[in-house]
């Protein structure tokens, strides 16, 4: 599903690399969770996947292609098959709940008769049956962010990318919206999600792949937050 092969990744102007020799292989099916300090080159990581970013050195497989041999042509098509989800939500405020997440099949080409039925199901999936026709700004933090799962699973991705996904959001609503990514796992899809969310990864129990200064220092199955000795 993901493969990285000896992957180093500098910015420019920056003395230190911001990913160095990283390896590791992530298998279809798999929940992983991507922790590390704040700099340690997680979103690095996440932006090398969707191919916002390019190696300077080794090579990054993802759905079995080499993004190095990707023209840039063929990213949209690779991208349509990865889900994404931040910690800032990122819905169209001037779009409905329903709106948003049709948005995301619109831009697909599916058409309308499918839009109108798969819309409200996703919508039910994600506990917000019923709040098709509401604004963004009139729903919780965390409805908000229940919509943004919504449309990046509504395409039924491989892949999900999280980048603090529970980031702004309290313990209680965290959990829930963890009980959703987890459901969301269980019907087949990847899942990888950065964060700095200690409680959330000592209760999943899945794997760990950790992060420092850009080196890959631990990669645990069912691991927690911080070294367990
Ligand atoms: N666009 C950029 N231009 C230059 N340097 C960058 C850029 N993005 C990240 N960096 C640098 O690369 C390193 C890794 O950053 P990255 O954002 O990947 O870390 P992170 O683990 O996601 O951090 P956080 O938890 O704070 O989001 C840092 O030193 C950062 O300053």
């Amino acid at each position: 599903m993901i493969r990285f092969d000896n992957v180093s990744k500098s910015y420019p102007k920056q003395n230190r690399a911001a990913l160095r020799e990283v390896s590791l292989e992530v298998e279809r099916g798999e929940f992983v969770f991507l922790v590390g300090s704040s700099g340690s080159g997680k979103s690095t990581f996440l932006r090398l996947v969707l191919r916002e970013e390019r190696t300077n050195h080794g090579r990054v497989h993802v759905l079995g292609k080499d993004l190095a041999r990707l023209s840039n042509w063929k990213v949209p098509q690779l991208r349509r098959q990865l889900g994404t989800v931040f910690q800032d939500f990122r819905l169209l405020p001037n779009k409905t709940v329903g709106e948003n997440v049709a948005f995301a099949l619109e831009v697909i080409g599916k058409p309308r008769g499918q839009i109108r039925k798969t819309v409200p199901e996703v919508l039910d999936l994600v506990g917000l049956g019923g709040k098709d026709d509401r604004m963004p700004s009139e729903l919780s933090g965390g409805e908000q962010q229940r919509v943004a799962i919504a449309r990046a699973f509504v395409n039924r991705p491989m892949l999900l990318l999280a980048d603090e996904p529970t980031g702004n959001l309290d313990p209680q609503t965290s959990v829930g919206i963890m009980k959703l990514l987890d459901r969301i796992n269980r019907t087949g899809t990847t899942v990888l999600m950065a964060t700095h969310d200690q409680q959330i990864v000592d209760q999943m129990r899945k794997r760990v792949i950790e992060l420092e200064a850009g080196r890959l220092v631990r990669d645990q199955s069912r691991g927690v937050y911080g070294y367990q000795h």
